[in-house]
C-alpha cells in the first residue's frame, strides 16, 4: 500500500490544506452553490425484505435520527446490523426486494437528492483497472467539474484531493484488477473516496470508507474527510474505528439487529453504556467496547452484567434498546428532528457539471485509453483474427474461378460472417467491467446515459475498423476474392458493421443480464439463432415459414451480411466448368439467384445500409434500456425523501412538548412511496 504522508508534521499538513481550501472556496463560488447545507432527518424508518420462511423480515426497525451540516455522523454496529441498509435508505438506493416506510427529509422538505448535492461511496470498488490513480482522478474531475472552471483549476482540485487521501506516492501506479497487480485494496478505497469528494458535495454517504486500511491510514483518511465537514453533512458507516478515529465523530448511531442501541453525541455514548451497567473498561477503545457489548453473532457472555447475573447478548441488546427509548438522549433526538423540520431550509439546487460535449469527449478519451491498455478488449482478438485470417487464406488459397470455387467462396463468406463476428463476444468481460463503472458513476450523477453510449461507440470504432481491415485484407488477398479496392472495402465494411452489431447485441445483454457467464450464454444463443435463420445453413426457400422465415430470417442481420457479401463476390464474375474439358460458363448473377437464393431486386449497398440501420437500432435499444434503468433509479431517489407537507406541519406544531409522538406509522408500503 502506498503510504499516507505520515512523516509530514500535522501543523504543516494543516497549513497546506488550509491554503488549498482558500482556492477551493473560490472554486465553490464558481460552482454557484447558494445552499447553506443539508440537514437530513429520518423518523420511524422501517425497511423490510420478504423471506421464504418467515414472510417479511425487518432489517431496520423504526429508526429515528438526524445528520446536520458540519458534523460527522458515524453509523456503527456489528456486521449485518443494517448499517449499509440505513445508508441506502437515506440515499434512496434500496433495491426492489425491500420495502420502506417512515419519513426521510432534507432540510424539512421532500426533495430529490440531485447531482452535486449528494455523493455515495459504496463498499464495492468498481474502477477502470488500466488507468493510473492520477488519470482516474483527472478524468473524473473533467467529467464532474463545470465547464466554467479552468482546466488548471480542475487539475489543482484533483491534485489536492489526491493528497488529502494520501495517494500522492501512488499517483502514477495503475489501479490494476483481475490478473494485473496494481494499487492495494486500501489505496483503491481512498481513490474511490477521492472521486466522490471532488465536487465537495453537501451530503456525503460513505459506506465503510476505512475497510482495508491500517489504523494510521484510517486515521488520516477520516481526518481528511473530517476536515472537509465544514458546511457538509457526512454520514459514514464504520466497522472498528480506533480511539483516535472515534474522537473525530460528532454523533454516533449504534445499531444492533436493525434497532437503535444509541444515537447521540459520540462523546456521551460511554456514559450511556456506564449508566446501563456496561462501563467501558479502563484503557479499552470505546468503540471496541460498544461493538463487543452488542454483537450477538458469537453470543459470548458479557464480562460485566447487572446484579451479578450474566445476561446473554440478546438480553443486553434488549435492555439497551429499551433503556435508550426512555433516555434523555432519545428525547433529545426527537427534539432535534422536530426542530430541524420546523426550521426547514433552502431547497437544494442542482450543481452544474461539465457539459454534454465535454463529457462525451472525456469519456471517449478515457474509454480509448482503457481499450488500448486492456489486452482482452481488442488486442487479443486482433491477434486471434490475424491467425484465423492466415488460416482462412491458406485453406482457401487462390480460389480461382472454376465451378469448384463457387462452393468455397460461399463457405468462406459464411465463415467470415458467422464465426468472425461471433468471436466478438470475446470482449464481453471487459465491457461488463465498463458497465459496472458506468453504473456507479451514473448513479452518482457524474454523467448521463447518452454520454456513455457516445463515448463507448466512438472509442470502439477505430479498434473494430482495425480488426476488420487488417485480418480482412489478409484473408481477402490470400484467397483471391474478387479484384478491386472497392470490392475489398465493401467486404471489410460488412465485417466491421457486423462486428459492431454483435458488440451492440452484447451491450444489450450486459444491460439486462447482470451476470457475466449468463450474458455470454444468452448472447451466444441469440447469435446461434440468427446464424441458423440467416439463409445460408438452410436456403431461404427451405426455411420453415412460421418462426424461422417469418420473422427470424428477416430479423437476422446475418441475412443481409451473407447476401451483401455474396453480391459483392459473385456479381460481374464468370465461372467455368473446366472438368472433363466441357468449358461451360455460368454468370455470378445466375449463381446468386439459383445457388444462394439471394434477393436480387436491390443492390449490395442496400444490404449494407440495412446493416448500418440495425447497428443504430441496437445502440438505441441499449440507450433505451440504460435510460429506463436510470429513470427507475432516479424515481426511487426522488420519492425516497418523502414527507408530505402536511406531516411536516404537524411535526412543527407538535413542538415543544411531545415533538414526534404518533406522527408516523409503519404502513409497509413499497419503498418508492416511502
Ligand atoms: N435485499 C435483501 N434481502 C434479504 N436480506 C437482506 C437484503 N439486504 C440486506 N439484507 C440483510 O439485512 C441485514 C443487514 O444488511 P446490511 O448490509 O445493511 O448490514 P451491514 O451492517 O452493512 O453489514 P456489514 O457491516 O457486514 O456490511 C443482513 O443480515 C443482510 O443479510
Amino acid at each position: 500500500m502506498g503510504s499516507v504522508n505520515l512523516e509530514m508534521p500535522p501543523m504543516e499538513y494543516e497549513t497546506r490544506i488550509g491554503k488549498q481550501e482558500v482556492k477551493l472556496n473560490a472554486v465553490k463560488g464558481q460552482m454557484g452553490s447558494k445552499t447553506r447545507g443539508v440537514s437530513l432527518t429520518w423518523n420511524d424508518l422501517w425497511v423490510t425484505v420478504s423471506t421464504r420462511k418467515s414472510g417479511r423480515k425487518a432489517i431496520l426497525q423504526g429508526l429515528t435520527g438526524y445528520a446536520r451540516p458540519s458534523e460527522l455522523l458515524a453509523v456503527m454496529g456489528p456486521s449485518g446490523c443494517g448499517k449499509s441498509t440505513l445508508l441506502d435508505a437515506l440515499a434512496g438506493r434500496l433495491d426492489f426486494s425491500t420495502r420502506q416506510s417512515g419519513d426521510i427529509l432534507i432540510n424539512g422538505h421532500k426533495q430529490k437528492l440531485s447531482y452535486g448535492t449528494c455523493a455515495y461511496l459504496t463498499q464495492d470498488e468498481t474502477l477502470l483497472a488500466t488507468l493510473t490513480v492520477k488519470e482516474a482522478v483527472y478524468y473524473s474531475a473533467q467529467l464532474q467539474l463545470p465547464n466554467s472552471m479552468k482546466k488548471s483549476e480542475k487539475i489543482q482540485i484533483a491534485e489536492q484531493t489526491i493528497k488529502e487521501m494520501g495517494l500522492q506516492d501512488a499517483m502514477n501506479t495503475r489501479i490494476g484488477g483481475w490478473g494485473t497487480k496494481g494499487i492495494s485494496g486500501g489505496e483503491k478505497r481512498r481513490l474511490s473516496i477521492c472521486m466522490e469528494i471532488l465536487t465537495r458535495p453537501k451530503l456525503l454517504f460513505l459506506d465503510e470508507p476505512t475497510s482495508g486500511l491500517d489504523s494510521a491510514a484510517s486515521y488520516y483518511v477520516m481526518s481528511g474527510i473530517s476536515r472537509q465537514k465544514e458546511g457538509r453533512t457526512i454520514i459514514a458507516s464504520i466497522h472498528q474505528p480506533s480511539a483516535e478515529v472515534f474522537n473525530l465523530f460528532h454523533s454516533l448511531c449504534l445499531l444492533s439487529s436493525g434497532k437503535i442501541v444509541y444515537f447521540g453525541p459520540a462523546s456521551a455514548a460511554i456514559q450511556f453504556f456506564a449508566r446501563n451497567g456496561f462501563p467501558c473498561p479502563h484503557l479499552q477503545n470505546p468503540s471496541d467496547h460498544f461493538l463487543k457489548t452488542v454483537n450477538k453473532d458469537f453470543d459470548e457472555d458479557i464480562e460485566q452484567g447487572l446484579d451479578g447475573r450474566k445476561p446473554n447478548t440478546e438480553e443486553v441488546i434488549d435492555l439497551l434498546v429499551n433503556s435508550f427509548k426512555l433516555s434523555k438522549e432519545y428525547h433529545e433526538v426527537q427534539n432535534q428532528v422536530a426542530e430541524i423540520c420546523q426550521q426547514g431550509g433552502e431547497i437544494l439546487e442542482k450543481r452544474s457539471h461539465a457539459n454534454f460535449t465535454t463529457q462525451s469527449l472525456v469519456l471517449t478519451r478515457r474509454s480509448s485509453v482503457n481499450m488500448f491498455r486492456d489486452l482482452g478488449y481488442y488486442w487479443m482478438r486482433f491477434a486471434t483474427y490475424v491467425g484465423i485470417a492466415l488460416g482462412l487464406g491458406s485453406i482457401y488459397y487462390d480460389l480461382g474461378s472454376n465451378y469448384h470455387s463457387i462452393e468455397e467462396r460461399g463457405l468462406m463468406v459464411a465463415f467470415v460472417v458467422s464465426f468472425m463476428t461471433f468471436m466478438t463476444v470475446g470482449g464481453f468481460p471487459s465491457f461488463v467491467e465498463d458497465m459496472k463503472v458506468f453504473q456507479r458513476e451514473n448513479l452518482n450523477g457524474h454523467y448521463g446515459c447518452c454520454t456513455f453510449v457516445i463515448g463507448n461507440t466512438l472509442s470502439s470504432i477505430p479498434y473494430v475498423l482495425l480488426i476488420s481491415f487488417v485480418p480482412g485484407a489478409i484473408a481477402y488477398l490470400l484467397s483471391g476474392f474478387q479484384n478491386g479496392s472497392g470490392h475489398f472495402i465493401y467486404f471489410a465494411l460488412v465485417l466491421f458493421t457486423s462486428m459492431m452489431i454483435v458488440e451492440s447485441l452484447m451491450m444489450n445483454v450486459a444491460a439486462i443480464v447482470p451476470n457475466f457467464l449468463m450474458g455470454i450464454v444468452i448472447g451466444a444463443g441469440i447469435q446461434g439463432l440468427q446464424i441458423l435463420s440467416g439463409g445460408y445453413f438452410q436456403l431461404p426457400s427451405e426455411l420453415p415459414n412460421p418462426i424461422w422465415k417469418y420473422p427470424l430470417y428477416y430479423m437476422s442481420f446475418h441475412k443481409y451480411a451473407y447476401q451483401g457479401m455474396f453480391k459483392n463476390e459473385f456479381e460481374g464474375l464468370k465461372f467455368t466448368d473446366d472438368q472433363f474439358g466441357n468449358n461451360r460458363t455460368m454468370s455470378g448473377e445466375d449463381i446468386l439467384r439459383e445457388r444462394w437464393q439471394v434477393e436480387m431486386a436491390y443492390s449490395k449497398w442496400v444490404d449494407l445500409a440495412i446493416l448500418v440501420g440495425t447497428l443504430i437500432l441496437y445502440r438505441l435499444v441499449f440507450l433505451l434500456i440504460i435510460k429506463t434503468n436510470e429513470k427507475v433509479v432516479h424515481a426511487r431517489k426522488a420519492s425516497t425523501s418523502v414527507l408530505s407537507n402536511r406531516s411536516s406541519q404537524i411535526m412543527a406544531k407538535s413542538l415543544p412538548t411531545s415533538p414526534l409522538h404518533g406522527l408516523t406509522s409503519f404502513d409497509d408500503s413499497p419503498t418508492n412511496n416511502g
